[in-house]
């Protein structure tokens, strides 16, 4: 039974932005008048389904984020602010460690995904407390080649099997704990956190996202970004 405020978003901002080019971190670009993490931030601030908010930071960020974005915009549900690791997955890690021990579900969130919506939390951990495993996607729109390195057609997925993955990632705390565990044993990096998982033979169950939670990664995410804002007005 889903209940309110029962979930912990543990959410990722400790990367650096290299495709984004700016020299420092994306998730302090301003969209409108805010940086980027609040947009999200504020998001899970306000969901009635999450008590409990894990934000992971560049090493050299923990100040910065304490004073210019808890305090300045008076965020009352992040519990830790903790610094993140090499890789994603790594940071996901640092913040497993950290969450509350009777933390039962954990959502997984990029911070760079401020356009995530009350309903895709709300579905997730609906979703994740009945499979262990729930994660936000969208039906892919175009046709996905498979290529080798000399950029060589090798074949073509059925499209109405192929989705496109996004965050909140939602898990039993138990279960994604022990897909890491199993991962950091084998050595393995993935790009999602339902991958480890799926290695793990476990169920995972797709929640519809939506085109507009998109990831901001590179300069014309900006301009995107800026258009959903003010379609939003
Ligand atoms: N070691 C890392 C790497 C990424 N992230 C976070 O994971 C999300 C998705 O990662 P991505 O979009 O790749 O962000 P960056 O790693 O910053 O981007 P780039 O790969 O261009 O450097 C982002 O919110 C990012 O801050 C993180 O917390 N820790
Ligand atoms: C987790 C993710 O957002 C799902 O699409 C994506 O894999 C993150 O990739 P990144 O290279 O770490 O941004």
């Amino acid at each position: 039974m889903l209940e309110k405020g029962m979930a912990t978003a543990i959410v990722l901002a400790a990367g650096k932005g290299k495709r984004m080019g700016k020299g420092y971190n994306k998730q302090y670009i301003l969209l409108r008048d805010k940086p980027i993490i609040v947009h999200t931030l504020d998001i899970f601030e306000k969901s009635q389904y999450i008590n409990d908010i894990i934000l992971v930071v560049g090493k050299e960020e923990v100040a910065f984020v304490k004073e210019e974005i808890i305090k300045k915009y008076n965020f009352r549900k992040i519990s830790k602010v903790i610094v993140g690791g090499k890789e994603r997955q790594d940071s996901v890690y640092e913040g497993l460690l950290v969450a509350n021990k009777d933390c039962e579900t954990v959502l997984i969130h990029d911070g760079a995904r401020p356009f995530v919506e009350e309903g895709m939390i709300k579905n997730s951990i609906a979703m994740a407390e009945k499979f262990g495993a729930a994660i936000v996607a969208v039906p892919v729109k175009d046709t996905i080649k498979r290529a080798n390195y000399q950029l060589e057609v090798i074949d073509t997925p059925e499209r109405k099997e192929l989705w496109a993955v996004q965050t909140p990632q939602t898990f039993q705390y138990i279960l994604l704990k022990k897909a890491h565990d199993q991962a950091r044993k084998e050595g393995i990096l993935v790009t999602d956190d339902a991958m480890m998982v799926e290695r793990l033979g476990h169920l995972v169950k797709i929640v519809e996202g939506s085109y507009k939670n998109i990831k901001i990664t590179d300069p014309q995410d900006i301009i995107i970004a800026e258009g959903i804002l003010s379609k939003e007005e």
